[in-house]
């Protein structure tokens, strides 16, 4: 089978890509390089980029036809709660608009395996700390209402026509399985903390007034390897034909706080001295977020294999890669 990955050229893209490849999957990648970067995949000679917006309908029939794709791994989308909320028809016609292309493009062309992207921004504030896939999700952003919708607009499709799909759930993604495929987006805890190392300032911590045990949130951070082979899982388990309609978490199922995510990050960089600075809450931060990794379990087999550490040691090698500069606040480069 082939399968089509739309956003493949970004960060969790270009992680899921390779991992497909390594497992010896056929792939082809759709990008339009807003913010996918080509050269993440620049060592698959035998997977296409092509180059377009998964909002050109007729272009993604033509990829879907020209390459007998039978499956998409859709992760093409728009992922900044903060900008979303100034920018809300800007994500609605990019994370809305384009699954809607997308899945009108699939059934022109009787493409009918879907792995979706969602996010652990559907469920918004909830009242339990573990959240499971059946909790009444309330987002708190329009970029957690896009997620939302897109899983309802999947399931519709597929009340109707058959579709099988798995949408993932993915909770805080971090780390890097090699450098050159880093995050480079600074829009999340751990890469703004390396900026601001990077900047000789100590890591800021928004809120240590939370009911937690250190009073800072507390969250589920995965490895982008992991959520990799979370899509390799839900690949295969659609690739043996089964029935399939699932809305699965893609979390560890442990949590850990901004203080402890901190406290390692100054380890592994060796900047034990700096003492991280408070300030006061984010507004819409939930205080405890921590996905239940049962159902992905039971499902598809999966479960995460790598623990903070190895989420931070990569982050920062990452880190180092894109910004050599950074080199000189560290007293151990590489961790
Ligand atoms: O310099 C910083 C940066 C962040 N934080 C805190 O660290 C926690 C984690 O923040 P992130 O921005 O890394 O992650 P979020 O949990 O806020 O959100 C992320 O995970 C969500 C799912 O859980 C969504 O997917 C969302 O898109 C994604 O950005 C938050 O309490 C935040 O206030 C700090 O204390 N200091």
């Amino acid at each position: 089978m082939t399968w089509l990955v739309t956003g493949g050229a970004g960060y969790i893209g270009a992680h899921v890509v390779h991992a497909l490849h390594a497992a010896g999957e056929r792939v082809v990648a759709l990008d339009d390089l807003s913010t996918g970067v080509p050269e993440r995949l620049a060592d698959l000679e035998d997977v296409p980029l092509v180059t377009g917006a998964v909002q050109a309908t007729s272009l993604v029939a033509k990829v879907l036809r020209e390459y007998e794709i039978e499956g998409v791994v859709h992760i093409a989308a728009k992922k900044q709660p903060a900008e979303s909320i100034e920018k809300p028809l800007f994500y609605y016609r990019e994370n809305v608009g384009g699954l809607e292309s997308l899945l009108r493009a699939m059934d022109e062309t009787g493409v009918d395996r879907l792995v979706f992207s969602s996010s652990a921004a559907t469920y918004g504030n909830q009242d339990t700390d573990v959240l499971t896939e059946d909790a009444v999700c309330r987002p708190e952003s329009p970029y957690g209402e896009t997620k939302l919708v897109g899983e309802w607009m999947i399931a519709d499709v597929a009340r109707a026509t058959g579709l099988r799909y798995i949408s993932l759930r993915y909770f805080n993604a971090a780390g890097a399985a090699r450098p050159e495929l880093a995050d480079t987006g600074v829009f999340n805890l751990i890469p703004m903390v390396f900026e601001r190392l990077t900047a000789e300032k100590p890591p800021l911590i928004f809120g240590d007034d939370y009911p937690t045990p250190d009073g800072t949130t507390i969250r589920d951070y995965v490895h982008v390897a992991d959520i990799a082979s979370a899509h390799v899982a839900a690949v295969r388990h659609l690739a043996s034909g089964v029935e399939a309609r699932h809305v699965l978490n893609v979390g560890t199922g442990r949590g850990t706080s901004t203080r402890q995510v901190v406290e390692t990050i100054l380890e592994v960089t060796g900047r034990q001295d700096l003492t991280p600075e408070v300030l006061g809450r984010r507004p819409g931060d939930p205080a405890i977020s921590i996905a239940s990794a049962e159902r992905i379990r039971q499902v598809l087999g999966w479960s995460a294999a790598h623990d903070l550490r190895a989420i931070v040691t990569s982050a920062w090698e990452g880190w180092l890669y894109h910004h050599p500069e950074a080199r000189r606040v560290a007293t151990t480069p590489g961790g």
